[in-house]
């Protein structure tokens, strides 16, 4: 199982404030589904997210990833976890000020320990991917906010990690640079079977679901699975896109 989640509540706050953000939530994704999470403003995705990221504790309940009960685990122990398990998108994109477009990109793979030729390779590969390819020297504060989320999105993917969390992902960019960034995701879930979490509005992200989960008032309400339904992806460009990335990561080594 990828990730496990039993009977797992968050409340925030204490005393007379407290926000119940998941009420007793149990869930199971084995590796290689697409789960994507729909609900209105403040139901708890990020909440749920973060839980499964590990940057976030329950209030009570297990939570497994990859089969290790992360609740438990000492925080130090857990930054090595994550670094290697689990690529984030943050919904506040969270690039370093100070590092150019490719350089926050080739970040996670250089943390662990990539050479930085090799790691800048795959981190303009993957700019290209999203669009960006013309704004790897730019920094952050160069660019608009739907051009750093899609670097953001190149970054959680960089070191094809197993598991991949979401946080809007096309919240911010056009409907052209949606569906690049749309398409490496399906690549990365499809191909190099990652596990996936999305948390969205945009009915278009719900097209690589393998599965849709609507959140209300912190409850899950799982629908019936959905078929894979007609994405918008040009599947022999998906393919190239995955020789490519195969070929890059045959060198780096990972
Ligand atoms: N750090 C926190 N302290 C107190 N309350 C919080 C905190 N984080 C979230 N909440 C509350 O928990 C509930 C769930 O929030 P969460 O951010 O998970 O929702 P969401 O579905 O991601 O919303 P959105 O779509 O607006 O991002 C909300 O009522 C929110 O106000």
């Amino acid at each position: 199982m990828a990730v496990e989640l039993k009977n797992v509540t968050k409340v925030y706050g204490n005393g007379s404030v407290k926000t119940v953000a998941l009420d007793d939530v149990s869930l199971s994704v084995t590796q290689g589904e697409a789960v994507v999470l729909m609900g209105p403003s403040g139901s708890g995705k990020t909440t749920l997210l973060n839980i499964i990221a590990t940057l976030d504790r329950p209030t009570s309940g297990e939570v497994y990833v990859l089969g290790v009960d992360v609740a438990k685990m000492p925080e130090r122990k857990l930054e090595r976890f994550r670094l290697r398990n689990i690529g984030y998108l943050f919904q506040s994109y969270n690039l370093v000020p100070y590092l150019t477009a490719e350089q926050n990109v080739a970040l996670p793979l250089v943390t662990l320990g990539v050479k930085k030729e090799l790691a800048l390779l795959k981190a303009r590969l993957l700019l290209e991917l999203v669009g960006l390819e013309k704004a790897a020297a730019l920094y952050p504060h160069q660019m608009s906010g739907g051009m750093q989320q899609r670097v953001a999105v190149a970054r959680a993917l960089a070191a094809n990690p197993p598991i991949l969390i979401l946080d809007e992902p096309t919240s911010n960019v056009d409907p052209d640079n949606a569906s690049q960034v749309l398409g490496l995701i399906y690549v990365v879930n499809k191909l190099f079977k990652s596990t996936v979490f999305i948390a969205t509005h945009d009915p278009e992200v719900a097209r690589i679901a393998t599965r849709l989960v609507y959140i209300r008032g912190g409850k899950l309400y799982e629908t019936v699975e959905p078929p894979r339904r007609e994405l918008k992806v040009d599947v022999e460009r998906a393919a190239a896109v995955y020789e490519k990335l195969k070929h890059i990561d045959e060198l780096i080594g990972i």
